[in-house]
């Protein structure tokens, strides 16, 4: 387990827990992710501001988006003047024209950026004027959010980046929203954009979900509608097409559904195909601002046709969107203690070489499910190891020792519930480092176990003499990347008091890791901006992001441990995996590690996303990122070195990812350094 720790940035609500963080408190069984739902007024609605908010109350939506213009925009800008785009907008061209309801309206902007404009320099001048023109009025209403339209054309692109990057100042509380097709040729441009704009964090997607959905090269939708060879949405439990998982990577803000997406009912009223709905089902939990806009905007245009939608249409739209919204799979145990912490990097706990405080423990102790894999683990080991016995052998109890048992011992209630299964009789020794939480050990020895049955012992288990050997030695010091809270060190020094035949609990453990897509962890980890920020391992709740492989593992700690080495040298690792990179091309932002554990025999625990142990709570996956984001092509693949190195006072983690196939030499943009050279940005203390 790793406990509650310092939080990685201050404005954050701090978590904690195995690695974890603190869950949240109170959360209800039916709790739904809120839904935001809007409709868009195009370009040359004749209706004022006031009238769309009226609208839009009237069919019980939360916003609207709707252009500044009042006259939809001509084509191009050759017909004004360059002194016309440099003067104060007129107050009748204005839609928006005060700051009045700015807080539930999404302004559009119909930019000028094409392949002409960008070619002819005085239509290119006009073009970013006119962006700023705009761009000013937005940051004079202080609007949270813009929606302009990724430009269809890609050699567009570069211009249009640097107009938005000179244009951003002026919009100092908004963030931007660009307006692209969830479609295979959209992803590569939109790629191109933020990389141009140096991973701008108030850079956000609009995504338009048309009528045709995207399918991967090679996939295969069954009959009955489902789907191959579903991926895992990362921080849930559900699956997803693989051809749309890469947009969970991104920032999306929005989902656009235009009109022509929908179907009709037998009954007239709009409803959604079943691919449709399952990708809105997914996004949904993410909480984007659902926007539902007339029809015209197909999959492969990113700019809206004129038809306006009447009053009575909209509210069936937003009456069916509410409908999926209502009807979500209930939150599960996993995402209601999460919530809130979703993608909010913490520093990983050093349970070693801190003493843990107490909201830490509680927060251990609030994951039933651990508790039960450690039972069974210690019912299935006593059977075993008392099956062959005599009846008048049994009668001497089994010695089982917990080392680091914390304040309250749960670790010893559950070799106790464990004995009681396995009808064997035990003495336990409870031994913790931690003088805080012996002041309750020894409480709850005094009240509830008794001295006869469970002694208690402070020491460092490295350090501890005890009188005679034990059977069965218990101890939880995972971390989310299982070795990381130095499991090994610490059972390594304590193993001598295992009897010949005696058994550790766990058995052994092995961590896997997955390339991770997720510009928000990458951003979200730049943005602390302390020294090496980008080479020291973050546990987070991963949600916005894609794991674009499946996971492998990289090596086993195995207790007792066969040959203790000195210098710990026999704690260090190495291990290189590669991932197939599948059907599309990718930027992997580093790697999401997690670990399996054998407790005892057939009882083990997983935090791997395939196979997670259902409704543990107990580990956040872990995230190790790379200085540079790196651009993967389909069909390619990704080399990741994971070293793990040891010192006299200190055990650390360095890593690189390399393109193996073309054996690029790592520099940025190619694959990454090797990071965390000699542990200089992060180690854990022996
Ligand atoms: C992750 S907590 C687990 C607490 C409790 N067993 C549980 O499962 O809820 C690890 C505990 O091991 C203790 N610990 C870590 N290293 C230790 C050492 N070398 N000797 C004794 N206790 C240690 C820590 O103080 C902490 O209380």
């Amino acid at each position: 387990m790793s406990p509650p720790h310092s939080p990685t940035s201050s404005t954050t609500p701090a978590p904690a827990s195995n690695g974890a963080s603190t869950p949240p408190h109170g959360i209800p069984d039916s709790y739904r992710a809120p839904l935001s739902l809007g409709f868009e007024a195009l370009p040359g609605d004749k209706r004022t501001h006031e009238d769309l908010i009226v609208a839009m109350e009237s069919c019980v939506m939360t916003f609207l988006a709707a252009p500044i213009c009042s006259e939809r925009e001509p084509a191009t800008l050759a017909n004004q003047s360059l002194e016309q785009l440099q003067s104060p907008l007129e107050y009748d061209s204005l839609a928006i024209r005060s700051p009045d309801y700015i807080s539930a309206t999404v302004p559009t902007i119909e930019h000028h950026f094409n392949e002409t404009s960008i070619k002819n320099q005085e239509l290119r001048l006009k073009a970013n004027l006119h962006l700023k023109r705009l761009f000013n009025w937005v940051g004079h209403l202080a609007a949270p959010s813009i929606l302009l339209s990724l430009p269809t054309c890609p050699s567009v692109i570069p211009e249009f980046a640097r107009a938005l990057n000179a244009a951003l100042p002026l919009v100092p509380y908004s963030t931007i929203w660009i307006r692209a097709p969830l479609a295979e040729e959209s992803w590569p441009k939109w790629n191109l954009l933020r990389s141009l704009m140096g991973q701008s964090v108030k850079l956000h997607l609009a995504l338009v979900v048309g009528p045709d959905l995207p399918m991967g090269p090679n996939e295969n939708v069954l009959a009955n509608g489902t789907h191959e060879d579903l991926v895992l949405v990362p921080g849930s439990s559900h699956t997803m097409e693989p051809a749309w998982a890469r947009w969970l990577a991104e920032p999306v803000a929005s989902l656009i559904l235009p009109a022509d997406s929908f179907l009709t009912n037998k009954k007239g009223f709009p409803v959604l195909s079943k691919r449709h709905q399952q990708l809105v089902r997914t996004f949904l939990p993410r909480e984007p601002y659902v926007l539902i806009t007339p029809t015209g905007t197909s999959s492969s245009s990113s700019s809206p046709s004129s038809t306006s939608l009447s009053q009575a249409d909209m509210s069936k739209y937003a009456e069916y969107i509410k409908y999926l919204h209502r009807t979500l799979p209930k939150t599960s145990i996993r995402d209601r203690f999460a919530n809130g912490y979703m993608d909010y990097l913490q520093a990983p706990l050093q349970p070693l070489m801190d003493h843990l405080e107490a909201q830490t423990y509680d927060v251990f102790e609030r994951d039933p499910v651990k508790y039960r894999k450690y039972t069974a683990a210690v019912a299935e080991c006593l059977r075993d190891r008392t099956k062959t016995l005599a009846a008048a052998e049994m009668i001497k109890p089994q010695l089982v020792m917990v080392v680091g048992a914390g304040p309250r011992g749960p670790l010893v209630d559950c070799v106790l519930k464990g004995a009681q299964q396995a009808k064997v009789n035990v003495k336990v020794i409870a031994v913790e480092k931690n003088p805080n939480a012996l002041v309750s050990l020894k409480r709850k020895q005094k009240e509830q176990w008794g001295e006869a049955l469970v002694e208690v012992v402070y020491a460092d288990m490295r350090q501890w003499k005890p009188k005679e050997k034990c059977d069965i030695l218990v101890s939880e010091l995972l971390g989310s990347f299982g070795d990381n809270e130095l499991s090994p060190e610490c059972l390594d020094g304590v193993q001598h008091v295992l009897k010949d035949d005696g058994v550790s609990i766990p058995q052994s453990y092995t961590p896997y890791l997955a390339p991770v897509s997720s510009s928000k962890l990458y951003s979200e980890a730049s943005k602390l901006k302390t020294p090496g920020s980008l080479e020291t391992s973050y546990v987070v709740m991963i949600r916005n992001a894609w794991l674009t492989s499946p996971v492998q593992p990289l090596w086993t700690f195995s207790h007792p441990a066969p040959a203790l080495l000195p210098d710990n040298l026999h704690n260090e690792r190495y291990a290189t995996v590669t991932f197939d990179i599948g059907a599309q091309p990718a930027l992997i932002h580093g790697f999401a590690g997690y670990f399996e554990c054998v407790l005892y025999g057939g009882v083990t625990m997983s935090t791997r996303p395939d196979n997670h142990t259902p409704d543990m709570t107990s580990w956040f996956p872990i995230y190790f990122p790379i200085r540079h984001p790196m651009h993967v092509p389909a069909g390619s693949k990704v080399g990741v070195h994971v070293w793990r190195v040891t010192g006299a006072h200190k055990v650390w983690y360095e890593w690189a990812m390399v393109k193996p196939d073309t054996m690029a030499v790592p520099a940025a943009g190619f694959g990454s350094l090797i990071h965390n050279v000699g542990g200089k940005s992060h180690w854990i203390g022996l």
